[in-house]
């Protein structure tokens, strides 16, 4: 069974102009939704005409046709007993989620290493970067952006040792994960509503897909309280999660054919007060090999 929804041919002719200067997929979705549009109708949208585009195929003309049937919903991976062993303790569960796929972690980084991994990636923060939806250039957003850094697959003992421990958790082998990503949130910083599949809409993402397959699973570590503001939220769900010290979550989206699933839509909410610390894993599909190597 299939439903029919309205696609304004101005709203396509817009997706097809930013593809065409380059714009991610991900971005103009992002773009969609905060003009209201519903989540799975924009992710639907843009890939009819990037698909279009990509394949020299009549572009969708004034409505579009859905397959009724929710891509299916990311297999949850995390087994379930309510603790698991690593190496130097034990991690406890504390939630989980069918939709996204999503599993809520506590014990998983000590105190010490949160401190470790803070002052480690301190020195080396950078603005982060992201792409305008309409010009599809590589910008330094506003005040309100993050800082961030990635440090090498094991680039030091604690930093292989904390990427054993991931990999053990999430029963994938660590050579799938990318380089570990640490991200700073000042006071009103915030990442806006966002995938982290990577849509083959540009060189960059296709290059980065070729070199270790689709992302699958992301598994963010906070390494700090925050007083107020800052949870991770996926608005679809209505589900956010507070930021707390060595907690982590643990979501994925990809599903046996590849596709991301459109409710792992999420969100890093505004930092009311306070700082947020917090340091990301992705993880392919594949074992990923870093650029330039
Ligand atoms: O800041 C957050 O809680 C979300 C971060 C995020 O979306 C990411 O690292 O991919
Ligand atoms: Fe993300």
């Amino acid at each position: 069974m299939a439903i029919t929804v309205k696609f304004s041919n101005p709203v396509r002719d817009w997706i097809a102009h930013n593809l065409g200067r380059g714009a991610e997929e991900r971005d103009i979705v992002r773009e969609l939704i905060s003009n209201g549009t519903q989540a799975d109708f924009a992710n639907a949208m843009v890939s009819a005409v990037a698909h279009a585009l990509r394949h020299g195929a009549p572009m969708p003309d004034d409505k579009l046709v859905l397959e009724t049937e929710a891509p299916s919903a990311a297999r949850r991976r995390l087994h379930e007993a309510s603790t698991m062993r690593v190496a130097d303790g034990q991690v406890r569960v504390l939630a989980r989620m069918a939709r996204p796929a999503a599993t809520l972690l506590s014990n998983v980084l000590a105190e010490e290493e949160c401190a470790q991994l803070i002052s480690a990636a301190r020195p080396r923060l950078r603005p982060s970067r992201v792409v305008d939806p309409i010009t599809g250039l590589d910008v330094v957003k506003d005040h309100r952006s993050s800082w961030g850094m990635f440090f090498r697959p094991a680039e030091t003992a604690l930093i292989e040792k904390i990427e054993r421990r991931i990999a053990r958790v999430i029963d994938r082998p660590v050579e799938h994960g990318e380089g570990l990503q640490i991200l700073h949130y000042p006071v009103g910083a915030e990442s806006t509503p966002h995938f982290d599949f990577l849509m083959p809409v540009n060189d960059a993402n296709r290059a980065s897909i070729a070199r270790g397959g689709q992302r699958v699973c992301t598994f963010i570590m906070y390494l700090n309280d925050v007083p107020a503001g800052g949870e991770t939220t996926f608005p679809d769900a209505g589900w956010s999660v507070v930021p707390q010290r060595g907690n982590a979550l643990y979501f994925e989206y990809g599903d046996a054919a590849g596709h991301g699933d459109p409710a792992s839509l999420h969100a890093g909410a505004p930092v009311l007060e306070g700082e947020k610390w917090i340091a990301t894993k992705w993880v392919r599909d594949r074992v990923f090999v870093p650029r330039g190597t």
